[in-house]
């Protein structure tokens, strides 16, 4: 049975960050030491999560985790999480046994990509855009990947509190005229548009082949790294046009998020993507859309905009819980399971 308990973990201690396409882990010996960053796994390589871990990690190291801290992509309930975007189901309970551990937490993975952004190191995060951080207000995570993330963080009682929620899957549409012309060729998801039919990597494919619909023109691209490639090499008009507009979209939902959180703390772009399309979320159309929000546009001139260049950035928020968990306010009610 999950139960609630207090915040403390015993040491060793396994922290990953599961995502849909990737995994990724990394040992803490104590409460003081560096994380030992173990390398990458892909979700599809293995058939379940137990032997992942037992083949990646316990298989290659002589020290044995006593708990483990999980984040996963897709929301928490019961004692069976499938992941959203991959093949995989975690049983906390199994784990405990088959893995020998004392206590298994899992919480969502923006959850701790925003634990990571409370405090992020200056070389971590790069500034998109104007604006500055006001301090203990609270902040807003989103990062299209698999799936698009989002979570917000917000400062009460002197401690960060992450707030996970599933805003990749609220509605989006269309404002200008040209996304007027490209909507009708967008696949929806059972009769909508939601935010992760276009911000994520399927989602890139998505708009790319609706921008060449629009035009009447024949994709030529078969993926979604290829379309970003030829667009930052100027390549090819609509893989130009789908990043940019790509640019556009996320600039719309980091707004929406932003006044949605009051974020004056600022909004952190995070996932994979991000990184790969720097240099276009640097261009105007990012920020601009961003700060398009009247009657509130002066105000979301002030709120500053960054992308999260820490290539492991969940595991860092997870390690930052998990060795001062007093700094955080996060939910354990019905997510933790101890033997
Ligand atoms: N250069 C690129 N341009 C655009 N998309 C890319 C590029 N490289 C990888 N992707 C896409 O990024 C996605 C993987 O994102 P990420 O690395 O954040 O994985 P993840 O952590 O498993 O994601 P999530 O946490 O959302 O499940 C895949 O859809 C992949 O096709």
């Amino acid at each position: 049975m999950p139960v609630a308990s207090d915040q403390t973990f015993p040491f060793p201690l396994l922290i990953g960050d599961i995502g849909g396409t990737n995994a990724r882990f990394a040992l803490l010996i104590d409460a003081y030491a560096e994380p030992r960053q173990l390398p990458p796994i892909k979700t599809g390589d293995f058939e379940t999560i137990e032997e992942a871990m037992q083949k990646s990690i316990l298989d290659k190291t002589s020290l044995r985790p006593r708990s483990a801290i999980l984040a996963v992509a897709g929301p928490i309930q019961g004692d069976e999480i499938p992941l959203t975007n991959a093949g995989w189901v975690i049983r906390p309970k199994d784990m405990l046994a088959s893995l020998g551990l004392d206590d298994v937490l899992v919480i969502n993975d923006f959850e701790a990509q925003a634990l990571a952004v409370a405090a992020p190191a200056d070389g971590d995060i790069v500034q998109i855009g104007g604006g500055s951080v006001l301090p203990r207000s609270s902040r807003v995570v989103l990062g299209p990947g698999t799936g698009l993330g989002v979570a917000g963080l917000v400062f009460a009682q002197n401690t960060w509190i992450p707030v996970p929620g599933e805003g990749g899957h609220v509605d989006i549409g269309p404002s200008s005229e040209r996304d007027f012309q490209i909507w009708p060729f967008l696949e929806p998801i059972e009769g909508r548009m939601a935010r992760e039919q276009i911000l994520c990597g399927r989602g890139i494919m998505n708009l790319y082949r609706a921008v060449c619909a629009a035009d009447g023109v024949d994709p030529v691209h078969p993926d979604q790294a290829d379309v970003t490639t030829a667009a930052l090499a100027g390549a090819d008009p609509a893989a130009v046009e789908t990043l940019s507009l790509f640019c556009t979209y996320l600039g719309r939902v980091a707004g929406d998020m932003a006044l949605i959180f009051m974020a004056r703390g600022g909004v952190f772009l995070a996932g994979g993507i991000s990184q790969k399309i720097l240099s276009a979320l640097m261009q105007p159309e990012f920020r601009a859309a961003f700060e398009d929000k009247a009657p509130h546009s002066a105000l979301m001139r002030t709120v500053p905009t960054f992308a999260v260049i820490h290539p492991m950035a969940a595991l860092s928020g997870l390690a930052a819980f998990a060795q001062r968990p007093g700094d955080f306010g996060v939910a354990t009610e019905g997510r933790r399971w101890r033997s």
